[in-house]
């Protein structure tokens, strides 16, 4: 697919659901009692495998037109699904319903693509284990695929989180659903919190002191209406193509701007980009708004520590908006992004410097010398979503324009996002 570059942009859109809390209806709403109504759902393949591997343990899920109906069958009413779940691409799916699964009744098998067999799930497997699960790798120890010998119940425990991941944690407090009685763990860094406002929001025992969350096992969940805000993830290229392009002025509506996501809007900030966020409100427990954005003169920065939980799947992005800043970006304790669908560190320095970026790989992260502009180029996706849409973005700003392939991995958490860019283009 061909991008071709672009001087300006003027235009008001919205961008998908949110992935994190898309994920999290269904999962949540499956194990409610009574009828949930999911609105702004995200359509990505990823919450799409979510979907699947709960109507394949016997939940009624109906996607209507304004909203999907979930038949939640309670915490105790999942059936063993007949064959092994496949969450295809998604992490988030994976780790979260493992913690689900261990304080079942039943048995199961999970796996995933080949990018999901690859990533680590130790992180999961040990905390779950120290809870009374059973629950081991079926071809290798610690990967995909997973094999769940469910439990019933499980026993409660405090954990200390080696890593920042909302993943993990989620994980645990779904798994403490299960619990015989208090389940604590104290987070190294704060990761985003959808899972505790969720689960507070449909009755769910949740406290959270700083870093320290506890959960209690309740007698049920209760089904609600969920409306999901636009994924900050997603605005987050557009964010940065508004501020990097001559001539522009993007407006996105109804986008989630919950604290634990927008570490991209204080960085963008911070490197002198013009945003600006509109009408506030607060939905489902969830903060939204409007966010405006303009060229800005950007310059280099440091991104390090307790933000990076904050922005984590944006850095790639932040590395375009990078090369357009003067001076130079030091982003550092970034290694989680190894670990991700591709070695995004490695992905975005090798494809940015095919265009023409001055950009290394660090130890934990990259050193990115900007403003120069970029050429343009060939570039390969990795079939990874952020990758493809980055360089998407690099593209639209860049003097040639690029040729991706494997562009069609965008559908993991964006569908329409090629059709918001063939706007662009159009409109230059
Ligand atoms: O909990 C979630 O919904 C997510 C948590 C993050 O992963 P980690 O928990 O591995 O940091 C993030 O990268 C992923 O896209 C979604
Ligand atoms: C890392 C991501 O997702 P997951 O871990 O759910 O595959 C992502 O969407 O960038």
């Amino acid at each position: 697919m061909f991008i071709q570059p672009v001087k300006g942009v003027k235009m008001e859109m919205v961008v998908p659901g949110d992935k994190s809390i898309s994920h999290r209806s269904i999962m949540l709403s499956s194990i409610a009692e009574g009828e949930s109504k999911i609105y702004n759902f995200l359509m990505g393949e990823d919450c799409l495998n979510t979907i699947d591997c709960f109507q394949k343990m016997g939940v009624e899920i109906v996607m209507g037109r304004e909203y999907i109906k979930v038949g939640g069958v309670g915490l105790r009413g999942l059936q063993r699904p007949e064959e092994r779940l496949d969450v295809g691409n998604s992490g988030t799916t994976i780790r979260l319903l493992s913690g689900i699964l261990a304080g079942q009744n039943f048995d199961c098998e999970i796996t995933g693509d080949a990018s999901i067999q690859k990533r680590p799930m130790d992180r999961v497997i040990q905390p779950l284990r120290q809870m009374g699960a059973d629950i081991y790798g079926l071809e290798k120890e610690n990967y995909a695929p997973l094999a769940i010998k469910g439990k019933g119940r499980l026993k409660g425990i405090h954990y200390e989180m080696p890593v920042a991941s909302a993943q993990v944690k989620s994980a645990i407090l779904l798994a403490g659903l299960y619990g015989d009685g208090r389940t604590s763990l104290r987070e190294f860094q704060q990761s985003r919190n959808h899972t505790e406002l969720m689960l507070k929001y449909m009755g769910g025992d949740i406290e959270v002191k700083g870093l320290e969350v506890v959960c209690r096992p309740v007698e049920k969940l209760q089904a609600r209406e969920i409306f999901v805000p636009g994924d900050i993830s997603s605005a987050a290229f557009f964010l940065v193509l508004g501020s990097i392009l001559d001539d522009g002025e993007i407006r996105i509506k109804d986008v989630g701007l919950n604290p634990t996501r927008t570490g991209i809007i204080d960085v963008l900030l911070q490197m002198g980009a013009n945003i600006e966020v509109m009408h506030k409100k607060k939905c489902s427990g969830e903060q939204m708004g409007d966010i405006r954005v303009k060229r800005g003169m950007l310059r280099g920065i440091e991104i390090g520590g307790e933000i990076i939980p904050r922005l984590i799947d944006e850095i790639p992005a932040i590395a375009v908006a990078a090369c357009f800043a003067e001076g130079t970006t030091v982003i550092r304790n970034a290694e989680e992004l190894k670990v991700k669908e591709s070695n995004r560190i490695k992905a975005m320095v090798t494809e940015l410097k095919k265009l023409g970026a001055f950009i290394e790989e660090t130890k934990d992260g990259m050193m990115i010398q900007g403003g120069k502009a970029l050429r343009g180029g060939r570039i390969e996706s990795y079939q990874d979503h952020r990758i493809a849409m980055s360089l998407t973005i690099a593209g639209l700003a860049s003097k040639e324009g690029v040729e991706i392939d494997n562009p069609e991995c965008v559908a993991i958490s964006f569908p329409t996002f090629f059709d918001i860019v063939a706007k662009i283009m159009k409109n230059k």
